[in-house]
This record gives C-alpha cells, structure tokens and sequence, in this order.
C-alpha cells in the first residue's frame, strides 16, 4: 500500500522523536495545536493534541483535528492514534472560554467545529484508539469515547463532569458514553458528574488498559489496529459503520438544532454566571499550586 507520510508541526520538544524513515509536509498551513505522523513502517497515524497548558478545546484545535482526521482517512492509514504532548492531561475538553462571555459568529463556529471533529472521529472508516496519557474530563472523555479502544495511565481521571458546572451533556455526548458504559452506570455517572479514577474508568469498562507509560500506551494502541491485519478494511469500514450510523445521522440531521440549543444553554444567565465561578476557581487552584 503507498502511504503518503506527512507531519504536521511537529516542531515542539515535548514530543520525543519518533523514529521514522521517511516523512514529507503537506502543503497545507502548518498546524499550530496538533502533530501529525504517520509512521512508515506500520502505517499509523498518530495525532498529538498540544495546546498548553491543558489541551483546551478552542476552535482552531477542533479545526485542526478534523483535518488530521480526514487526512489520516485520505492517505489510507493503517489506524489512527489520539494523544497527548502533556505528561499530565490528555485533554481538559472544551475550552471554557469559548464559552464565557462568547462572541456570537466565533461560539457558532467553535460549536460548528465540535459537532465536525466528533462526525469524522465517531465515523471514521480506519480503526481509532486513544493513548489517554493524562485527565480527559467532559470534552476529553468525548474523544476518547469517539475511538474505538482507550487505554489510561494511572492516576488521571475520565468522565462527564458537565453537570457539575451547570451545562448539560449534549445527547451525542452521552450516546458515545453510552456505548462503552452499562446504562445505570452511565446514567448515575453523568447525572453525578462523576470523574473516575483511571482503576473505576477500566472497572467499569469505559478504559480497555491501564498500563504504566505513555510508550506502553502507544503499543496497546499499535496492537489493537494491527488486530485487523487480517480483516478487509472495506467489510471492517461497513461494519463499524452499522454500529454508529443512527448517531452520525441523528446528529447531522439536528446539527442546527443542536447549535441553536447549544447557543441556548450557555447564554443563559445563570449558566454564564456558574461558568464564571468554575472560571475563577480553577484559576485560583492555578496559582496556589
Ligand atoms: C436539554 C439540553 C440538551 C442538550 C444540551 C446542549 C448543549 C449543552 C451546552 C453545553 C455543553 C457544553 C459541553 C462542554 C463540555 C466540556 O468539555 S466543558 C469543559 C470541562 N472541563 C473541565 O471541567 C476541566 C477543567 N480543568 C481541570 O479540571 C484541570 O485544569 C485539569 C485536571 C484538566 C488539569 O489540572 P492542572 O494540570 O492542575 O491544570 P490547572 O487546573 O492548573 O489549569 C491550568 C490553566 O488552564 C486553565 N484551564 C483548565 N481547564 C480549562 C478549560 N477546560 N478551558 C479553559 N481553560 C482551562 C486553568 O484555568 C488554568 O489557567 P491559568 O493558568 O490560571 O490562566
């Protein structure tokens, strides 16, 4: 198979090299949040969220991981890896300031690009897993749940804590959510809140395995795409998609819906007003540490 290798802005030194044998830019802009390699050998794609100090979700990220998403699809990848250039947080999901204060056109279009990135993850054709080397809470927990397989370090936490900062967890957050995790499970988890530990998150099913570092981490990922050496990737492509389809259709359907219930939500005073205080504490917990 002729794998196209690209990287995509890889020129930050939290990422170890990787040894690969031969790569090439695309012409596309440089990314400024993500790298993106493919490696030559086993053809994965491996996607690296780096956006310090917490991968926060802003629409220029979401936007470039849609396109590392596409490309990894486009150049027939073998399977895709999500992680992260953190040591601590795989992704501390939405960036919140999107969502304080928002200006109209920008919140539109950061929403927009959500509902985009999720579509093509959720639905992609090629296998996806997500090397979750840090916390991934609410947004963070959406692409994990996206992949096909997750495996943890130990010591982070998982989970929809939506509620907990008086927004609501959309229902195709909760469908994702839904597939990895028994129904009672999730709904006392989501209703709560809830963040589990690495040991709950595997417990109850929403990590496959836990392992001590994030290299162990990128070969359980290895090892489950290359389980499907021996599987047509079209017959493989057809069958995932039987599973996800009433998702992906529900959501492209309501996407309008859903953004004017999204813009609903958060423009509510009192939701402004709880993400202002939730704002305000995690900066004060910022500075004492
Ligand atoms: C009927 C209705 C139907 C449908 C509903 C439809 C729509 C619903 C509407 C809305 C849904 C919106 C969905 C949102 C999902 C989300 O993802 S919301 C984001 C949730 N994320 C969190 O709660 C995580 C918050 N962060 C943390 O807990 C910690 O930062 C973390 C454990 C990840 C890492 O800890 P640590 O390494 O110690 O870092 P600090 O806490 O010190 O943080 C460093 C700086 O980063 C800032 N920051 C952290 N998280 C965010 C964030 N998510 N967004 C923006 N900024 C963040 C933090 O303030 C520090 O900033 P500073 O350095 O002080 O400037």
């Amino acid at each position: 198979m002729n794998i196209i290798r690209t990287v995509r802005s890889v020129a930050f030194s939290s990422i170890p090299n990787r040894t690969l044998s031969t790569t090439r830019s695309l012409s596309t802009p440089s990314a400024q949040y993500t790298a993106f390699e493919v490696n030559d050998k086993t053809g994965i794609a491996t996607l690296t969220l780096n956006r310090p100090p917490v991968n926060s979700l802003n629409l220029e990220l979401l936007t470039e991981m849609r396109n590392c998403l596409k490309d990894a699809e486009t150049n027939k990848c073998k399977g895709l890896i999500i992680t992260s250039s953190s040591n601590s947080v795989f992704t501390a999901g939405l960036d919140l300031l999107e969502m304080y204060q928002p200006q109209d056109e920008r919140v539109k279009s950061f929403w927009t690009a959500l509902q985009s990135m999720w579509m093509e993850l959720y639905g992609s054709k090629i296998p996806t897993a997500a090397a979750i080397n840090g916390h991934a809470p609410a947004g963070g927990c959406l692409i994990a749940t996206a992949c096909e397989y997750r495996v943890m370090l130990p010591n982070f936490t998982i989970g929809l804590n939506e509620t907990l900062i008086g927004i609501v967890a959309p229902k195709w957050f909760v469908s994702a959510f839904l597939n990895v995790v028994p129904r009672r499970v999730a709904e006392q988890a989501i209703t709560q809140g809830k963040l589990f530990t690495t040991a709950e998150a595997h417990n109850v099913g929403l990590v496959d395995d836990v392992v001590n570092t994030k290299e162990e981490a990128i070969a359980k990922c290895e090892q489950f795409i290359g389980s499907f050496k021996n599987v047509n990737p079209y017959a493989r492509a057809l069958t995932k998609q039987q599973f996800r389809i009433k998702e992906l259709q529900e959501l492209e359907q309501q996407r309008e819906k859903d953004l004017q219930i999204f813009l609903g939500l958060i423009m509510q005073p009192s939701v402004q007003k709880a993400m202002g205080i939730y704002l305000e504490g995690l900066k004060k917990k910022s500075k004492k540490q």
